[in-house]
């Protein structure tokens, strides 16, 4: 059965102004998206800073009121009216672990906090659990008594992991997992996060802008411009088969790392600047947003005018 199905999610903030403070716009953060995740994947959404894909993971996390949509967990309706339900079975991981860490907790507080809200264990019971925890992300018992500060950001990320892993949930959001790391570091953590899904057999929400670590993680992506999706598809359909002219730009936009494959690219990023120039505006409607998606194979869908 599908995980996670998200059915025509808008998500938008109202523009207040003039002197009685009235609705008088809105900021269409999300506006029309439809996905599934299936058990067991890593799905990515990319897009550039804006595109809605945070205000997309917040509102399946329950973190944001919703304007229209059906968010479903398995055959669990999750949100009633424009309120989603928390649930215990998804959590989020965040970008930055130096801030989303409260310094002034000790590694024990900062995960056990999940379980103090959700089960009801003795002191010991709860220093067993953090200890194991602590070893499954590839740290060590003495953790538990030390502060944030006292750790390397791979290390603060794993903290966040062992967090978040606390009560063993089924779907986790990861926003930007790794954007604040060390290069060097980013690597170790996304193999390591890879190794941890086989073992706990999780499904992952993974967001981007970054199309090389989504390449490296992702089975399947969707990629998000204003609130919208231009394109779905495997991550071979995207990478090697990309159909809308953002999806284009942003492949063609990734450095070559393969020598043998550099006139190909190079040929590839010509033409695509080309069409970008000429037909742009092709892709988007008169109001410069991204048309419905069609199918165009069983797993790729792309956002393209009615032609003919
Ligand atoms: N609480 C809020 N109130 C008003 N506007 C918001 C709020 N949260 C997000 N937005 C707006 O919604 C739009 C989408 O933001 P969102 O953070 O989802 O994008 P994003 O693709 O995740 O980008 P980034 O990678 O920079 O976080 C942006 O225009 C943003 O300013």
């Amino acid at each position: 059965m599908t995980l996670l199905k998200v059915e025509d999610l808008k998500v938008h903030f109202p523009i207040r102004g003039g002197i009685l403070n009235r609705k008088i716009d809105a900021i269409r953060a999300v506006d029309g998206v439809n996905f599934e995740i299936e058990p067991g994947e890593t799905y990515g959404l990319v897009g550039e800073s804006g595109s809605g894909k945070t205000t997309t993971g917040k509102a399946v996390m329950g973190l944001n009121n919703i304007t229209n949509g059906e968010i479903y967990f398995g055959d669990e309706l999750l949100n009633k009216g424009n309120k989603v339900n928390i649930r215990k079975d998804i959590q989020m991981i965040f970008q930055d672990p130096y801030s989303s860490l409260n310094p002034r907790k000790r590694v024990i507080d900062i995960i056990a906090e999940p379980l103090r809200n959700y089960e009801n264990l003795s002191k010991d019971e709860e220093k067993k659990r953090v200890k194991d925890l602590l070893e499954k992300v590839g740290l060590t018992a003495e953790s538990m008594l030390k502060y944030p500060h006292e750790f390397s950001g791979g290390q603060r990320q794993r903290i966040g992991v062992a967090r978040a892993i606390a009560l063993e949930p089924k779907l986790i959001i990861m926003d930007e997992p790794v954007s604040a790391l060390d290069v060097s570091v980013q690597a170790q953590v996304l193999n390591f996060m890879q190794d941890l899904q086989k073992e706990l057999n999780l499904t992952y929400l993974f967001i981007s802008h970054d199309l090389s670590v989504v390449k490296h993680m992702c089975d399947r992506i969707g990629i998000m411009y204003n609130g919208r999706y231009v394109e779905e598809g495997t991550t071979k359909e995207i990478f090697n088969d990309p159909q809308h002219i953002y999806t284009k730009r942003l492949v063609a936009a990734i450095p070559d790392i393969d020598p043998k494959n550099r006139k190909e690219n190079t040929n590839f990023r010509e033409q695509v600047k080309e069409e970008y120039t000429n037909s742009y505006y092709d892709y988007f409607d008169e109001d410069g947003l991204a048309y419905q998606l069609k199918p165009i194979t069983d797993t790729h869908r792309v956002a393209l005018p009615e032609r003919g």
